[in-house]
């Protein structure tokens, strides 16, 4: 099926490379970083990986590879643990001063939990939200390597009923499918696939609006409000797209580059000779299909030691505070009596955010 363009953005009328979605706030910035940089990214990457204890071979990879610099996540607690930091590379440190403050009316403090993943061919990420309480609102992801199309749509029902299967309840982590669920950050919204029982495929919830935003490299994507945590986002696991022309052309009128070869190029065959413009069978829609190509991305996220297990969002069904509070009102609603008076626990606090410093 043809990737799904998403709603036109509002573009920034004193610079056209950024791309706002202003009822979902969601932004796009284009070329946020320089090719010199993009290369000094990947290579980090590389060096990193042969420091790695379990140094996974890349070149033969089929399945996502993430490397977690700053504060280490942790699921028991579903926050960052304070006494677990890796040092931030030089490449990746020098960048996070630069990054926009989306949220004048909150106070900014530089991300300090960090993820960078890289994507073979083929690989993907499962539709989720990441963990609520346990950062501040803005979350930022730097693409580069190659483009890849990020699928969004509103949570549903399946979404909230699969965040509160055993699984995920208190210390379980699904992890988006991350290798290493007990430093990743990521709650995934729907892990397995279509069930017996007639639930959708993992990327669809039947009746919400589904698109896809192609996402460059060098550019950087800004999730806060309802694209943040009521929204899920993910990457389908696949080794060609098939891109609606006409979901291409704002970034060539741009000069964004790095959308693959076919996809620059317009219509006719590819370089690689193996695409060219055609119809997409289940509409009129003219397509070209785009071979992935590894893609690497680094997630930036702010630890609210302050608020640890507390979150005053409008979306509690894909809340992992109110989950928790949920589940642990049952568990007491289930406790037998026996007329003790508890210490009242971190999730009993009241739900007031501290100031923050
Ligand atoms: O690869 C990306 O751009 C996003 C990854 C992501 O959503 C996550 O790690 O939570
Ligand atoms: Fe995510």
């Amino acid at each position: 099926m043809a990737l799904r363009p998403p709603p036109p953005p509002t573009i920034d009328p004193a610079n056209p490379r950024v791309w706002r979605w202003e009822d979902i706030g969601l932004t796009l910035i284009h070329d946020f970083i320089t090719e010199a940089e993009e290369a000094a990214l990947i290579a980090g990457f590389h060096a990193h990986e042969h420091k790695s204890p379990k140094p996974q071979p890349l070149a033969h990879s089929k399945k996502r590879i993430s490397q977690h610099f700053g504060y280490s996540f942790d699921y028991t607690t579903f926050s960052a643990a304070p006494d677990r930091y890796t040092p931030i590379p030089d490449c990746i440190a020098s960048l996070l001063p630069r990054l926009p403050q989306v949220l004048p009316e909150k106070p900014f403090r530089l991300p300090d939990q960090l993820t960078v993943q890289y994507y073979p061919p083929g690989s993907g990420i499962p539709p989720h939200v990441d963990t609520h309480s346990a950062f501040g609102e803005a979350l930022y992801s730097l693409s580069y390597g190659s483009a890849v199309p990020m699928q969004f749509r509103p949570a549903g029902p399946n979404d909230a009923r699969k965040m509160r299967l055993p699984k995920r309840s208190l210390t379980a982590s699904t992890a988006a499918g991350s290798p290493e669920p007990s430093s990743s950050a990521s709650a995934s919204a729907s892990a397995s696939s279509s069930s017996s029982s007639g639930t959708p495929k993992p990327e669809e919830e039947e009746d919400l609006p589904t698109w896809d935003l192609m996402l460059p490299p060098r550019s950087l994507l800004v999730m806060t409000g309802p694209s943040r945590y009521g929204y899920v986002h993910g990457i389908r696991a696949r080794k060609t797209d098939l891109v609606p022309v006409r979901m291409l052309e704002p970034y060539r009128r741009l000069g964004v580059s790095g959308l693959g070869p076919v996809a620059e190029e317009g219509s006719g065959a590819g370089k690689d000779g193996l695409s060219k413009t055609e119809l997409a069978e289940d509409s009129d829609e003219a397509v070209v299909t785009v071979p992935r190509r590894g893609r690497y991305s680094l997630t930036m996220r702010t630890v609210e030691f302050d608020t640890i297990g507390r979150c005053e969002c409008a979306y509690p069904g894909m809340c992992d505070a109110r989950i928790r509070q949920e589940q642990l009102e049952e568990q007491r609603g289930k406790a037998p009596m026996n007329g003790q008076c508890e210490p009242p626990t971190p999730s009993d606090a009241p739900a007031t955010k501290p100031a923050m410093t």
